[in-house]
């Protein structure tokens, strides 16, 4: 079967001077899935990897250059899910770390669990042996400003959520099976334990062999409100 990646940084306005190391930030991420997928890699880690190169990049928010919390930390959330087993892993509200998404396929291969959150998901990330960063190496400038400008009396938080999204990828490999990944630093100024959509299956990603794979970006509470990424793979199901 031929193998296919499709990756997303994300659905949000991107300012002019932003657009073109946003434009080869995918364009690496996409290069870096397929690359394993050509060499016969599985699905899994093609969008692992795609996610992973997007998290290290900081035009987007995931990872280093995740927007900041109501008190400027970052605080980060991530699936992964195989479509071949239904198999998925999510942590949610991590710090501390460069990938989450790591963290999350950990969580799907080492544990009983899908989703584990804040301190749990860093003492599991620490005994895995995920390295610790500082959270400086992940706040960017621009994620600073944005924060600022939000706790300003007369800002509209609304405006700022469009500047950035999430990312995400989703694979089928040659073997027909499929894969996603998402990864996020949430909305602009949450409230501190807010886990959004892409933490939890079904909303920021779903993967089934059966039907297909989605992974969402957007206004979590309300992509929640329909667990979008399921409901996709619903009306995929229905041929629609
Ligand atoms: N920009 C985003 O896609 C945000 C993410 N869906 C969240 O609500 O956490």
């Amino acid at each position: 079967m031929k193998p296919v990646i499709v990756v997303h940084g994300g659905a949000g306005r991107i300012f002019k001077e932003q657009e073109k190391a946003c434009r080869s930030g995918v364009v690496r991420a996409v290069l870096r899935g397929y690359g394993i997928l050509k060499r016969g890699g599985t699905a899994l880690d093609a969008v692992e990897e795609a996610v992973r190169s997007m998290e290290d990049d900081p035009h987007f928010n995931a990872g280093c250059g995740s927007v900041l919390n109501e008190k400027g930390e970052v605080e980060m959330d991530a699936i992964i899910m195989d479509g071949k087993n239904l198999a998925s892993g999510a942590v949610s509200a991590v710090k501390c770390v460069a990938n989450p998404i790591k963290i999350a396929r950990l969580v799907m291969e080492k544990t009983k669990h899908v989703l584990l959150t804040d301190q749990g998901a860093h003492l599991f990330a620490q005994a895995m042996g995920v390295p610790e960063i500082p959270e400086e190496k992940l706040i960017t400038e621009r994620s600073q400003e944005r924060w600022k400008k939000n706790l300003e009396p007369d800002s509209n938080p609304e405006e700022f959520q469009k500047d950035l999204g999430t990312v995400g990828a989703v694979a089928l490999d040659s073997e027909g099976n499929v894969a996603c990944a998402t990864s996020t630093g949430g909305l602009s100024n949450k409230l501190i334990g807010r886990v959004g959509d892409t933490a939890c299956i079904g909303s920021g990603g779903y993967a089934d062999n059966y039907s297909g794979a989605a992974s969402t970006t957007g206004h979590g509470e309300s992509i929640m409100k329909v667990v979008l990424a399921r409901l996709i793979l619903y009306h995929m199901e229905q041929g629609h």
